[in-house]
């Protein structure tokens, strides 16, 4: 069965602690799918709400300092349930947030990385250039993906015109060209999420993040070219068209 198929089944819960800025975009594109996205930023229900998800994902994007150790006892507490702790590090680079993450994944086990290249880069002590949420360099660096996860342990999904999906001995590429990716704001954040719900109902971290990727990347085709490659409409054509293969992947087995 397919992993997007079996999402559809389980109806996984994905506990996300989302930035302010795209959270609801994330929100509908896990529900889009057919996964059941919930929000939280309360230390007190971690407990609780963890022990009924299937997924937790951290996005570091508008974090400050009191959130530290919010940030730590959720991924400490999926780590115990065997929960998959998806990251995604937004402006990694930033001095701030290299400090915030760098003590974050001291702590906990983060089984999928999701980032831009420079973010990646970061893993890897290296640099690309970047400024502020986004990659300059269009470069494909499969040597950064793969020093990244052989030093975090995790699956790194390294996003660009090429996305690159690996486990530090695998490479695995996804190649769909969608430029309104780029300038529409959160669509990292998306595919984020998007990963933690397929990592949700799939033994292999590996083979979710590069279906997820693929998936979204597929969509960002065909909602490019349904909006005449303008970009105002194109988030909610994206959404429509994830439903859409959602639905697709349902009718097939019907
Ligand atoms: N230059 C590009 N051309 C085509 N697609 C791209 C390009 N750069 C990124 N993408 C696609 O955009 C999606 C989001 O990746 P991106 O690298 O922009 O994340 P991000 O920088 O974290 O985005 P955001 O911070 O806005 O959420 C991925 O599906 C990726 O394939
Ligand atoms: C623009 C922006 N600033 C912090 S998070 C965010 C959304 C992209 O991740
Ligand atoms: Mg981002």
């Amino acid at each position: 069965m397919s992993i997007l198929l079996t999402i559809q089944e389980k109806q996984p819960l994905v506990l996300n602690l989302a930035n302010s800025v795209t959270q609801q975009h994330v929100a509908d594109a896990i529900s889009f799918l057919g996964a059941s996205p919930l929000m939280t930023r309360a230390s007190n229900e971690l407990e609780e709400l963890l022990s009924i998800s299937s997924a937790l994902v951290l996005n570091t994007g508008t974090i400050n300092e009191e959130e530290l150790p919010f940030f730590i006892t959720a991924a400490k507490l999926a780590n115990k349930m065997h929960k998959p702790v998806i990251l995604d590090p937004v402006a990694v680079m930033m001095p701030y947030r290299a400090s915030f993450v760098s003590r974050l994944i001291a702590e906990v086990k983060i089984t999928i990385i999701r980032g831009n290249a420079a973010e990646i880069a970061w893993f890897a002590q290296s640099v690309v250039a970047s400024k502020g949420i986004d990659a300059l360099d269009e470069q494909v660096n499969d040597h950064n993906a793969l020093k990244a996860a052989r030093q975090t342990n995790a699956v790194i999904v390294q996003t660009g015109r090429t996305d690159t999906i690996t486990d530090g001995k695998k490479v695995l590429k996804v190649n769909t060209h969608s430029p309104l990716f780029k300038i529409n704001v959160g669509c990292g954040d998306m595919l984020s999420a998007i990963i933690g719900a397929f990592a949700s109902v799939s033994d292999s971290p590996l083979e979710a993040a590069f279906e997820a990727t693929q998936l979204f990347g597929e969509a960002g085709e065909l909602a490019s070219t349904a909006v005449n490659n303008l970009p105002g409409n194109f988030v909610n054509t994206l959404l429509d068209t994830l439903y859409q293969k959602a639905q697709n992947s349902r009718e097939t087995i019907i």
